[in-house]
């Protein structure tokens, strides 16, 4: 939804939200606005308290401090039962006694309308997560994936504003879980509820998210678009968690207003623009960069190129058939890097020991502070 100005306008805005269990401090001022319609992700490693951020929006768990506004009311002392939000769990919660219709008509039993209508939501529920035709069916006998999906559709027949999901494709296999992954993400567009979605698998998150908020900790240490994330990440920490990331030692030679230059272990001196700073930089600095494996490629022999070109040696691979992950140790570094490369035909595959000339670009290096 946006207001006059085309502004998005945000569902959820969380002020300082602060959590503490006992002595234990699991959410340390957490700021955020989570816009209407986008889908959102958490993410982080075990124990960051992206779960407990979800129970605080749901209503589960009451905030030590800050404040929390759903569609602009204060959620302070509004019970879980009568917030717009609706949450989906990892372990499906399914009645396996009751039909997969009875179980997605569940939470209209008390709503004033009619058996026929109440039939017709739960058949379009049915409809939505693609599985049309499954009513009648014993919820027992479905398959994880099905079981997921009646889960789905259970939430979304109350048309809450925002879904709430913990982690909802952990339990399935690899297959499973990425079929769903996109089937979740299309399904989020054609409803155009606001998602937020807990996980920490970063590839989950890359995919289906519109933006990300990563947490470390019980905080949230970078929000933004996966891309960004990705290319752009703020910490060292962010960027080694979102995919991987190569760091070089370095130390910024020239500065001023509209580039700085550094001169980067191994890879020799280069000319950083200004939006590959890191917020808040400034020059004197210790630095290192940071550059992604597939921004760099191994020449193989005889081959040119108008990149520049930084002499190492392959120190190991792992072939994937149609990647191979090279570590290369480039000349005059301690720490080996990852090079990974798609196996392009005519393309060698290099053997351990063999002299890796490598091709990179002062664009995709990252500085960090
Ligand atoms: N009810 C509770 N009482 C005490 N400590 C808790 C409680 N719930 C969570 N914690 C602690 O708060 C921290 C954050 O937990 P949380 O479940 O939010 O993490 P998470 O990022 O979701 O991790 P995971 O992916 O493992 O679920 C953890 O250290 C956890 O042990």
């Amino acid at each position: 939804m946006k207001d006059t100005l085309g502004v998005e306008r945000p569902i959820i805005a969380l002020e300082n939200v602060e959590k503490y269990y006992g002595e234990y401090y699991a959410l340390r001022g957490i700021s955020a606005e989570i816009r209407q319609g986008e889908f959102f992700s958490l993410l982080g490693p075990s124990g960051c308290g992206k779960t407990t951020l979800l129970r605080t929006i749901a209503g589960f768990e009451e905030l030590s401090g800050g404040r929390l506004t759903i569609d602009g009311k204060d959620m302070k002392r509004v019970p879980a039962n009568v917030r717009p939000t609706n949450m989906v769990f990892q372990s499906y919660a399914i009645f396996p006694h009751l039909t997969v219709a009875e179980n997605v008509g569940f939470g209209l039993r008390r709503e004033p309308l009619s058996r026929d209508e109440k039939a017709r939501k739960v058949a379009e529920a049915l409809e939505m997560v693609g599985l049309r035709g499954y009513g009648a069916r014993a919820a027992h006998a479905l398959s994880g994936g099905q079981r997921q999906r009646v889960a789905l559709a259970r939430a979304l027949i109350l048309e809450p504003k925002v879904l709430l999901l913990d982690e909802p494709l952990s339990a399935l296999d690899k297959k499973m879980r990425e079929q769903m992954q996109t089937e979740l993400r299309r399904l989020q567009r054609q409803v155009g509820i606001t998602f937020i979605l807990v996980t920490h698998d970063q590839e989950e998150a890359l995919i289906m998210s519109d933006r990300i908020a990563v947490m470390f900790e019980g905080q949230i240490a970078q929000l933004d678009t996966p891309q960004q994330l990705y290319r752009r990440p703020n910490t060292r920490q962010v960027g080694e968690f979102i995919g991987v990331m190569n760091f070089l030692p370095a130390t910024a030679t020239v500065s001023d207003e509209t580039h700085i230059e550094v001169e980067a272990a191994g890879l020799g001196r280069a000319v950083i623009a200004p939006d590959q700073l890191p917020g808040g930089w400034h020059p004197g600095q210790t630095q290192s960069v940071g550059i992604r494996p597939e921004t760099m490629s191994i020449l193989f022999p005889g081959e040119t190129t108008d990149r520049r070109v930084a002499i190492g040696t392959v120190e190991d691979l792992s072939y994937y058939g149609d990647m191979t992950y090279y570590v290369v140790r480039l000349d005059g570094v301690d720490r080996p890097m990852t090079i990974s490369m798609k196996n392009l035909v005519g393309r060698p595959v290099l053997d351990r020991g063999t002299e890796a000339r490598v091709a990179w670009d002062a664009r995709s290096l990252v500085l960090f502070a």
